[in-house]
């Protein structure tokens, strides 16, 4: 059994714009210990997932239909006190922006040794401690002297870690981290996530991170999924993702990883944007910025199948919603996936065909754990390098 298992998950929005079906049928799951990335262009549905999930949807939103198991319980069955102690105790989330977390008016070791006190039972001297240990671990130079510290006395990156030392402070067996170094320059980025990646692993705490950065979930992840119009459109680990990337979103993600030295969103380059989640086009709903949609894609919704046998999946790991994989289509994906650098080889240690290995130096190498750099290319009509990502040519 997995430590969280999100089944047929569908929430809604009515807005007097019309009902936005934020998220359609979303299943999956997460280790425990497992961490787990959540992409996908704003608006996909990243954090009314993750919301859902701490059961914190609120008006006008509503949870349609589904199940949320943690640890085996159904989230969605329990008393409004049962799942707040689930909140604080067992899950644990972290927010994009530090400031809205910690209340401005207590100090930050204050709000850090009350949450230890509240959850875990702790005595005063105990929860001090535990809290400095705390901030500590999470990398604040003197922790005892900044425990009497206000939250304005600290940076955008010292808060963040304030934030993290507080999620960490009741060992959830789940954080639910949101965006949570967006706002952050990429060096305290870079500083933060390998903080909290070890963190995770000393407490053996699973992380659900939600991020529209590849390059974060590479340097995290150990399973992803990715995320368009409120669907699971591609759910893979972060190998099968670099190396074989199975949605023309994903491929088009691929190429909108940011570079060291440019945080420029290259997101935009995939042409479009988020269909009106209010009116979602028929069929693929990612069909209007797909080059290599046909008909048929305008017309049928693809299930999620494993792309081998274009069979249904269910919470299954590998899994891509392309017509390509259920024999609709009249013509194959084609595109080319190019990896630079010191490639690590699949895990069978033959070279993937697919994947080019040129000369040229890795771009980006020191935070590029999985060993690689990529490129997608389109290779379309002229066959040329075009960085721009998914277009049709
Ligand atoms: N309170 C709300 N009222 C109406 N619509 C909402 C509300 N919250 C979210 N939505 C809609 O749900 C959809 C999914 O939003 P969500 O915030 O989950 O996206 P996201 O993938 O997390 O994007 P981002 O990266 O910008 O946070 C959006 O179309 C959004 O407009």
């Amino acid at each position: 059994m997995a430590l969280l298992e999100v089944e047929d998950l569908t929430v809604k929005f009515y807005t007097e714009e019309g009902v936005v079906t934020a998220v359609d049928d979303l299943s999956f799951r997460i280790k425990r210990g497992e961490k787990f990335g959540v992409v996908g262009e704003s608006g996909a549905g990243k954090s009314v997932t993750a919301l859902s999930v701490m059961r914190l949807i609120e008006e006008p939103g509503r949870i349609e239909s589904g199940t949320v198991r943690f640890d085996g319980e159904d989230l969605m069955e329990m008393s409004e006190s049962e799942v707040r102690d689930v909140r604080g105790n067992d899950i644990a989330m972290i927010f994009q922006d530090a400031q809205t977390a910690l209340n401005p008016v207590y100090t930050v070791g204050e709000q850090i040794a009350e949450a230890i006190r509240h959850h875990l039972d702790y005595g005063d001297a105990a929860a001090r401690d535990r809290a400095i240990r705390l901030l500590d671990d999470v990398g604040i130079p003197e922790p005892e002297a900044r425990y009497d510290d206000y939250p304005h006395e600290f940076s955008g990156g010292m808060q963040q870690r304030v934030v993290i030392a507080m999620a960490l402070s009741c060992d959830p067996d789940l954080l639910i981290a949101d965006e949570p170094t967006t706002a952050l320059d990429v060096t305290i980025e870079a500083k933060i996530l390998d903080r909290l990646e070890r963190l995770a692993e000393e407490y053996d705490t699973a992380i659900q991170l939600i991020t529209h950065d590849l390059g974060v979930i590479a340097e995290m992840c150990d399973r992803v999924m990715v995320m368009y119009a409120g669907r699971a459109v591609e759910k893979a680990t972060v190998e099968e993702m670099y190396y074989d990337p199975k949605h023309p979103y994903t491929v088009g993600l691929m190429s909108a990883i940011p570079r060291i030295g440019d945080r420029q969103d290259r997101l935009q380059t995939i042409p479009g944007t988020m269909p009106d989640l209010v009116e979602v086009p028929s069929g693929c709903s990612f069909h209007p910025r797909c080059p290599f949609a046909e008909e048929e894609c305008t017309r049928k919704q693809p299930p999620l199948v494993d792309p081998e046998t274009g069979e249904g999946v269910g919470l299954s790991d590998r899994a891509a919603a392309c017509l390509a994989y259920t024999g609709d289509l009249d013509n194959e994906l084609d595109y080319e996936v190019e990896v630079r650098g010191r490639a690590e080889q699949p895990d069978d240690g033959q070279p993937d065909p697919r994947v080019r290995r040129p000369d040229s130096e890795p771009v980006r190498t020191d935070s590029d754990p999985v060993g690689l750099d990529t490129d997608l290319l389109d290779q379309n009509d002229d066959g040329e390098d075009d960085a721009g990502g998914l277009s049709d040519g």
